[in-house]
């Protein structure tokens, strides 16, 4: 690659990209860009209701990302210092065109557009898929109180969403590389040896 990678693990909801994030971070010593969770004011009061806080929580979470890609520009792009993130910024428009309806959507589209358009973005994309049955196993273990609302047609919708999106970006932006990881099969948690060649194929497309 002509200049250090910017690297970001997409996924739907508990999907492990926290996880592998943090464990390539670690196994590569590069620095890992994480989402901040427990701060966010309008998650639970979303699960409760989606049609009345889809609005405020999205733009929550695209003003967040918006600081968040600004400062890792500033301190490692711009820098040509290697980065991984446990999320891409797209993931807002993934997200709130299922949520928003109307109008709303319509300006968030915009805003999202105007915003986040003329800022660097990842140059792989490492993509964890996983079916509903697995995803809503790992949510439940992993126990936050405010995701005991999640509902499986609202994950289902969710998977679908990741792969029609993760589809167009492949043709809207054949520069980007996206590793589509089975998340049902590879197991990079319990087992060393599918967390090595995730690693391993990643140092390969590093270089
Ligand atoms: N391959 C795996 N095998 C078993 N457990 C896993 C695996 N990947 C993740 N987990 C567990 O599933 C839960 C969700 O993982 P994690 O928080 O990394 O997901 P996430 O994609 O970052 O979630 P979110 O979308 O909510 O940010 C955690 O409890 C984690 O320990
Ligand atoms: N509606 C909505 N829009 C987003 O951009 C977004 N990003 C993450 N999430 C939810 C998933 C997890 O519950 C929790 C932690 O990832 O937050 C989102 N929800």
């Amino acid at each position: 690659m002509k200049h250090a990678p910017f690297i970001a693990v997409e996924g739907p909801i508990g999907a492990g990209k926290t996880t592998l994030a943090t464990m390539l971070a670690a196994e590569l010593e590069l620095p890992v860009i994480k989402e901040i969770v427990e701060e966010n004011p309008f998650l639970d009061k979303f699960y409760q209701n989606m049609d009345d806080w889809s609005f405020q929580l999205e733009m929550f979470f695209l003003c967040n990302r918006y600081k968040q890609l600004e400062d890792t520009v500033n301190e490692y792009i711009n820098k040509d210092k290697p980065v991984i993130s446990d999320y891409h910024i797209y993931k807002n428009l993934i997200f709130g065109e299922r949520t928003l309806k109307g109008s709303k959507r319509d300006k968030y589209r915009e805003i999202y557009h105007v915003l986040t358009d003329d800022l660097p973005k990842p140059d792989i994309i490492l993509y964890i898929r996983a079916d509903l049955d697995t995803l809503m196993a790992r949510i439940a273990k992993r126990g936050r109180p405010f995701e005991e609302e999640i509902s499986p047609a609202y994950m289902q919708q969710l998977i679908e969403d990741y792969d029609d999106a993760m589809a167009s970006l492949a043709v809207r932006e054949p520069s980007t590389v996206i590793v589509t990881i089975d998340g049902n099969k590879v197991d990079f948690v319990e087992n060393q040896e599918d967390f090595s060649a995730i690693a391993a194929q990643l140092k390969e497309l590093m270089k």
